[in-house]
């Protein structure tokens, strides 16, 4: 298999993880944050349902002035009103019908005899039926992310379920005899870095986790252990992000596990820097394993660069476009790969490089906002717009 370019490699895996898109379920709204819509979200009645106060005043008709004969308070319904009469109103109230104008309280005076005299404002104070929207009209497509405000949308107009693609469910396996898990490393330990991390990435990214996998590990490095575990984290996860071990080196063993479990690469490695010897296997099933290199940045180049488009693809998205960002400073390219350039973005609004880049490293990370790509065969200076590969929660 050729080494894939970065785009190409992003694009395979988001087609990968499309075609094995996760069934459609219904959910109540209050459990369906960060999914995908599987059906368009339509209207179940139009918005708004009446013709609706947008202030607090008097509706009137015919000439003033106007005899005050009545209220509406929102929720209420209203009664019809007649030439020469005033009924008072509430914003969000409905509006009487045969209402010429809505005076607001504060442009009218009532006098001892409940006389309303006023000013209505030219433009109408009311929101007609079906502003926003028309009974069965189309509000969002299919493969629209489900956010807060599509919740809320989604309550507005009458729904209290909605059909949805789940959140791929995403284990996490840190391999590594050299890993501990607490304390300061001792000469030739490693603290394991990743644990704490990638889970939480992934959650931000919109995946759900694994109870019992969200990590599991430090996991001994064995060809036996790679198998047994990995399978047990496809028990339930449609993804199994492993860490380390990606090379061919004497303790690499997670190509030999994927050829055991039979596995088909969709992408084994990128041309990008850092991070190239990251992966992505199709397993029977419709399931996937990310390989995460060890080395802590490169994880995170791995899973902005492959694991977001595979979740975004499992849930029925599509790739999402990039945004650009200006540089406030030159980056140089990595020659005939792809660069993921850690930036931060200051308060100019310039993204400039971040100290401590070195793929073991996690300063620069953390310091962070996230990549800008330089791509191959080019290098980028300052005022030069570039993509952006954000890392939600990478910096404040
Ligand atoms: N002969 C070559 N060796 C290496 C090459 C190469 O091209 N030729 N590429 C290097 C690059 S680039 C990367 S990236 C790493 C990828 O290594 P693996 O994915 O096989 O990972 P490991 O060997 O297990 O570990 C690499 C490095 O990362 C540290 N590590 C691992 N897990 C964690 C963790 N959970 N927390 C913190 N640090 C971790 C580990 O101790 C190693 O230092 O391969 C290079 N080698
Ligand atoms: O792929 Mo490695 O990321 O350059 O350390």
């Amino acid at each position: 298999m050729s080494t894939p370019t970065w785009d190409a490699a992003r694009e395979n895996t988001h087609a990968a993880g499309l075609a094995a898109k996760l069934p459609p379920a219904r959910m109540k709204l209050a459990d369906a944050d960060a999914t995908t819509l599987a059906e368009p979200l339509t209207a179940l009645g139009p918005l708004p349902a009446f013709p609706t106060s947008s202030v607090d005043g008097y509706a009137v008709a015919g000439g003033g002035p106007w005899r005050l004969s009545g209220q509406v308070l929102a929720g209420q319904t209203a009664p019809n009103i007649q030439a020469g009469q005033a009924i008072e109103v509430a914003t969000g109230a409905m509006v009487p019908p045969g209402t010429e104008a809505i005076i607001r309280t504060e442009n009218s005076t009532v006098d001892a005899d409940d006389r309303v005299t006023g000013e209505a404002r030219p433009k109408p104070e009311w929101r007609e039926i079906g502003e926003e929207t028309a009974d069965g009209e189309e509000l969002l497509p299919a493969g629209a992310a489900v956010t807060p405000a599509v919740l809320g949308l989604a309550a507005a107009t009458g729904h209290d379920a909605i059909d949805v693609r789940p959140k791929p469910r995403a284990a996490v396996l840190v391999f590594g005899d050299e890993l501990a898990t607490t304390g300061a490393p001792r000469p030739g330990q490693v603290r394991d870095a990743l644990g704490p991390m990638v889970p939480n990435i992934l959650r931000r990214f919109g995946a759900g986790t694994v109870p019992g996998f969200s990590p599991r590990g430090p996991i001994e490095d064995t060809l036996e252990s790679h198998i047994a575990v990995i399978r047990a984290a496809l028990d339930d996860a449609d993804i199994v992000c492993t860490t380390g071990g990606t090379m061919r080196g004497p303790r690499d063993h997670l190509h030999a596990a994927l050829d055991a479990l039979d596995a088909k690469y969709i992408v084994d490695s990128v041309a990008v820097r850092p991070g190239f010897p990251m992966l992505i296997a199709a397993l029977p099933g419709g399931r996937f394993v990310a390989g995460l290199p060890g080395n802590p940045q490169s994880a995170v180049v791995a899973l902005v660069s492959l694991v977001v488009p595979l979740i975004d693809g499992m849930s029925g998205r599509s790739l999402a476009p990039l945004s650009k960002v200006t540089l406030g400073a030159d980056i140089a390219g990595r020659g005939d790969d792809t660069h993921l350039a850690l930036v931060r973005i200051d308060h100019d609004g310039l993204a400039y490089p971040t100290g401590h880049t070195g793929s073991s490293m996690l300063r620069g990370l953390a310091g962070g906002h996230g990549f800008v790509v330089i791509d191959p065969g080019t290098s980028a200076s300052a005022g030069d717009r570039v993509r952006f590969v954000p890392v939600p929660g990478a910096a404040a």
